[in-house]
């Protein structure tokens, strides 16, 4: 049964009972939140790294079935502040959480509750929003352990529902995803059906180069650097996209060690990233990448929004 809506000026049509709604996820740094939103979602939108928080922006993966349509939006992790751009990360993770229609509260199944996970449960207790606890990774134990750790979790967060999963098997999603649905208002479809997520190409095309910096590299680098697309162009008379990026770092021994020797880790950095980057598009690209310079970048508030890092 369809029934005809009016959305941002236009004439949609939904099911009747369709569901709509916005989804948060938080936790700690690393406990998987981008994983299980690449699973969810069926293909990468989150960029995905064993080093600590990986993920600066929200970052919204819109999944749409015949029943519902849920908006993800998954929060940088949450930690203690050294710097800027960690007051941002935070700001970012909390500030979502009033609005939405239900939080995802992720932690680590394979480790006790710590006082990251306490940090957050305390954070998430004042609120009226739904809370599903996630324990990911039950990859990694065994059953009597798991029944162990959601006692362990249930007193200390108020949780409508505790749902073991692993986020990188795929293992249980589905139950989450039933869960969630359950926790949809009616509504109707905020976002046209084929739309994945609402970052612009630009901003998925930087993360993806950054992935690739965390992955090849160690210690402070990861950390230091941002990634900005400056031009996406066809190229005339070729199937080509023409992109060119910039990576930023904060210090010129930095930009030595990312180009390497001969050039050789930057060479390595554009063939990863050019790949993903033509999955995503569907097509060929030239990825042509550069590093520079900007002195101590983490702290000054225009650099911060020079790479877009800014609150809304
Ligand atoms: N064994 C196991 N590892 C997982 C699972 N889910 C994620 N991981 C790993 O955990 C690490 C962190 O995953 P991410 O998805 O980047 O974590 P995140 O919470 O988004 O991290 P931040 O961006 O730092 O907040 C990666 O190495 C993943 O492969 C899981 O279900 N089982």
């Amino acid at each position: 049964m369809l029934n005809e809506v009016w959305f941002k000026g236009e004439r949609t049509l939904v099911n009747k009972n369709f569901k709509s709604g916005f989804v948060s996820i938080v936790g700690r740094p690393n406990v998987g939140k981008s994983t299980l939103l690449n699973k969810v979602m069926g293909q990468k939108i989150a960029i995905m790294s064993n080093k600590p928080q990986t993920t600066r922006n929200k970052i919204q993966g819109i999944l749409t079935e015949e029943s519902f349509q849920a908006i993800f939006i998954d929060t940088p992790g949450i930690h203690k502040p050294k710097h800027k751009l960690g007051e941002y990360m935070n700001q970012q993770a909390t500030s979502t959480l009033r609005e939405v229609d239900a939080i995802l509260f992720l932690v680590e199944v394979d480790q006790e509750p710590g006082t990251g996970d306490i940090f957050i449960a305390n954070l998430l207790k004042d609120l009226k929003t739904p809370i599903i606890l996630v324990l990911n990774k039950m990859d990694l134990i065994s059953k009597e352990m798991l029944l162990v750790r959601i006692g362990q979790y249930k007193d200390i967060v108020n949780a409508i529902a505790f749902i073991p999963i692993s986020a990188i098997k795929g293992e249980n999603t589905e139950v989450l995803l039933d869960e969630i649905k359950k926790l949809l208002p009616d509504g109707p479809m905020f976002f046209s059906a084929d739309q994945v997520t609402d970052h612009p190409e630009r901003f998925i095309i930087a993360e993806l180069v950054r992935e690739k910096v965390l992955h090849l590299t160690h210690e402070e680098i990861p950390h230091s650097i941002a990634v900005v697309v400056e031009h996406i162009a066809e190229r005339e008379g070729t199937d080509t996209l023409f992109i060119s990026a910039v990576i930023y770092t904060e210090r010129p021994s930095q930009k030595g060690i990312l180009i390497g020797k001969q050039g050789l880790l930057l060479k390595e950095i554009g063939k990863r990233a050019r790949g993903d980057i033509e999955r995503l598009l569907g097509s060929k690209v030239y990825l042509d990448l550069w590093v520079k310079v900007k002195k101590d970048w983490r702290n000054h508030a225009i650099e911060l929004r020079n790479f877009g890092f800014q609150n809304e």
